[in-house]
C-alpha cells in the first residue's frame, strides 16, 4: 500500500486507529478456549467487530512465536483473513528485526515475500545495511523504532552526543538518506507527548507509528497537539485497551465500543486539519 492509499483510507474512515492485535492465549475468553485455533477465532472476531474503525492493524509476532509452530499457524491465518477480507486495511508485523544485511534480507524475505504484509518495525541499532534490505520492496514499509513508549527509552534514545544531538534525532536524521516520506515511518511512542514537537523538527513529513494509547496511558489528544499533519501522519495503535475491553463471550462487542470511541476522537482532530 502506498502513502496515497493510506492517506485515503485515513480520511475516508475518518480514523487514523491501528489495532494491535497482541493476543495473548492466557487471555483469550474462555468461550473460545476449546475451539481448534482459539488465537485465530479471537483474532476473528477482534477483526470483524473492528475494521470498520480503523485503518491498520499490528500483530506482534512476540505473542504467536510464544506458541511455536501453532502460534505461527495462527498469525498466517490471522493475515490471510485480513488480506481476504479486508484488502484495503494496512498491516504491520511488530517484530522488531534487523540484522548484519544477509540476514535483513531473509527477514525481509518472509514478511514481504512470504507473508507479503505491509510493513515491519525495524530496530535502526545496527545501522545502513541492516535496514536497507527491507528498502527494496515496492509497496512495502519500514517502520524504524525512534522514540519507544517504555520507561527505558530514557537510557540511550535520549541520550546527546557532544553537539547535543540526541540518539532518537540521529537515528531520523541519517535514516532519511536510506529511505523516505513514501517508504519509511519512525516508531514514537504516544507516552512522549510534547516531544513530537521535537519529532516534528527532524521528520515533518513522515507518518508516525504511535504505540501507548490505553493501556500505557498515551494522550491521543497530545499526540495529535504536536504530532498530526496537514495529510495527518500518524498511525496511532492500540492493543490491550481494545481487544481486551472484556473477558468475556462479549469480547468482540467490548472491543467495537473502545475502538468506536477512538475513531470518534480522531474524527475530530482529523477535522481540525481539513
Ligand atoms: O515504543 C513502542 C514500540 C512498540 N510497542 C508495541 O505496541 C503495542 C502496544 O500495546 P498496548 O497494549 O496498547 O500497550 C505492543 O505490541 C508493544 O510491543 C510499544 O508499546 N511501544
Amino acid at each position: 500500500m502506498n502513502r496515497k492509499q493510506l492517506v485515503d483510507q485515513i480520511f475516508s474512515k475518518q480514523s487514523f486507529l491501528c489495532v494491535g492485535l497482541d493476543t495473548d492465549i492466557k487471555k483469550v475468553p474462555e468461550c473460545l478456549l476449546n475451539n481448534e485455533d482459539p488465537i485465530f477465532d479471537f483474532n476473528k472476531a477482534i477483526i470483524d467487530a473492528t475494521a470498520q474503525y480503523c485503518v491498520a492493524y499490528k500483530p506482534n509476532l512476540a505473542f504467536y512465536e510464544c506458541m511455536g509452530v501453532k502460534g505461527m499457524i495462527s498469525f498466517e491465518r490471522t493475515i490471510k483473513y485480513l488480506k481476504e477480507n479486508y484488502p484495503d486495511h494496512f498491516i504491520i508485523a511488530d517484530a522488531k528485526r534487523g540484522d548484519i544485511g544477509n540476514t535483513s534480507s531473509m527477514y525481509a524475505r518472509t514478511f514481504f515475500e512470504e507473508y507479503d504484509i505491509d510493513s515491519l518495525t525495524v530496530a535502526p541499532y545496527m545501522g545502513e545495511d541492516s535496514v536497507t534490505p527491507f528498502l527494496n520492496y515496492e509497496g512495502k514499509w519500514v517502520i524504524l523504532l525512534a522514540l519507544t513508549s517504555n520507561k527505558g527509552s530514557h537510557d540511550f534514545q535520549l541520550t546527546a552526543d557532544q553537539d547535543g544531538e540526541r540518539l532518537f534525532e540521529k537515528v531520523i536524521r541519517k535514516s532519511q538518506a536510506w529511505g523516505d516520506e513514501q517508504n519509511m515511518m519512525y516508531v514514537v511512542g504516544a507516552t512522549q507527548g510534547s516531544m513530537f514537537q521535537d519529532i516534528r523538527k527532524v521528520a515533518p513529513n513522515h507518518f508516525l507509528l504511535v504505540p501507548g494509547v490505553g493501556a500505557q496511558g498515551g494522550s491521543l489528544q497530545e499526540v495529535c497537539k504536536y504530532g498530526i499533519i496537514k495529510d495527518c501522519g500518524l498511525l496511532v495503535n492500540s492493543s490491550r485497551g481494545i481487544i481486551y475491553a472484556s473477558s468475556g463471550s462479549d469480547f468482540a462487542e467490548a472491543a467495537a465500543i473502545k475502538a468506536e470511541a477512538l475513531q470518534k476522537e480522531m474524527a475530530i482532530e482529523l477535522n481540525k486539519i481539513k
